[in-house]
């Protein structure tokens, strides 16, 4: 079978890893870790546990199925505009060769902005999660597709120690009840399947009820427009992840009041 995308960007982290710990060691990491102390509050859970539909905005240069999205990527302004605009929270892709993210944007985005953050990253190794904590992350991204659920279970773990929230993501009803099984708290169902990138925006209200009460629920990818994000709204969704839409917007804190109105 021929290796999908999602293979072939995982085997990549796991060569970033590898080379990150030839600079770091996962001790020296884990030491740094504890010196900085757990991380309190849980401040990316608590902004999708308010009322109503909660908006997650993804800061993203590329992506595999698109290619560049922003050529011109003010990366900083992007996320003070979001911020500015009534985000709850803000995603940032660090996955540097298909998504052109980095460490060093994501801490400039940090240092930015005092929304919670995602590092969206393709997580493979739990050297990440340390990395994630470190870069002042609030929150990272467990991929299903890449994980079984006795390594969802144990990164989940990892992440609780160091008081970081975790998206697990799903894209079917098979990885919705590994995420639950290994308790997962926050649960995201992608529009847009990994493995060939098609994107059915049904798919995130199909599995709405296999999300079982007290999980937080995300519905991800495909949102163009406001009437998407009332589709989202009344299947009781707690947040929407947003990307391409309001990358590509030429003014994106319009856009993102606009798709805000449509969620009142
Ligand atoms: O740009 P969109 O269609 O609004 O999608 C955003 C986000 O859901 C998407 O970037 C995404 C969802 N899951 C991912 C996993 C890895 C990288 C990217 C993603």
């Amino acid at each position: 079978m021929a290796a999908t995308i999602l293979q072939a960007i995982a085997a990549h982290a796991r060569e970033r890893v590898a080379a990150a710990e030839e600079e770091t060691s996962l001790d020296a990491l884990q030491a740094q870790c504890r010196a900085l102390g757990r991380a309190h509050g849980s401040p990316f859970r608590s902004a999708l546990e308010t009322p109503g539909l909660s908006f997650l905005c993804e800061v993203k240069k590329a992506s595999p199925s698109k290619g560049v999205i922003a050529p011109d990527f003010p990366y900083r302004d992007i996320a003070r505009d979001y911020q500015a605009a009534g985000a709850d929270a803000i995603s940032c892709l660090t996955e540097p060769k298909w998504f052109l993210g980095s460490d060093q944007i994501f801490r400039e985005i940090r240092g930015a902005v005092s929304l919670p953050m995602l590092r969206k990253d393709f997580t493979v190794d739990e050297y990440q999660l340390y990395q994630a904590r470190l870069m002042g992350a609030d929150c990272v991204l467990l991929i299903c597709a890449l994980l079984d659920t006795d390594e969802l279970a144990r990164y989940l773990g990892i992440c609780e120690e160091l008081g970081l929230d975790a998206l697990a993501e799903a894209h079917d009803a098979w990885e919705i009840a590994s995420a639950v099984s290994a308790g997962a708290k926050i649960i995201g169902v992608n529009n847009r399947n990994l493995k060939d990138f098609s994107v059915d925006f049904s798919n995130a209200a199909r599995l709405r009820d296999q999300i079982p009460p007290g999980v937080l629920y995300v519905a991800e990818s495909g949102v163009r427009a406001p009437e998407d994000v009332s589709a989202l709204k009344r299947i009781g969704a707690d947040a929407v992840l947003v990307g391409e839409a309001l990358m590509r917007a030429p003014d994106r804190g319009a856009m993102l009041s606009a798709l805000r109105e449509a969620a009142r």
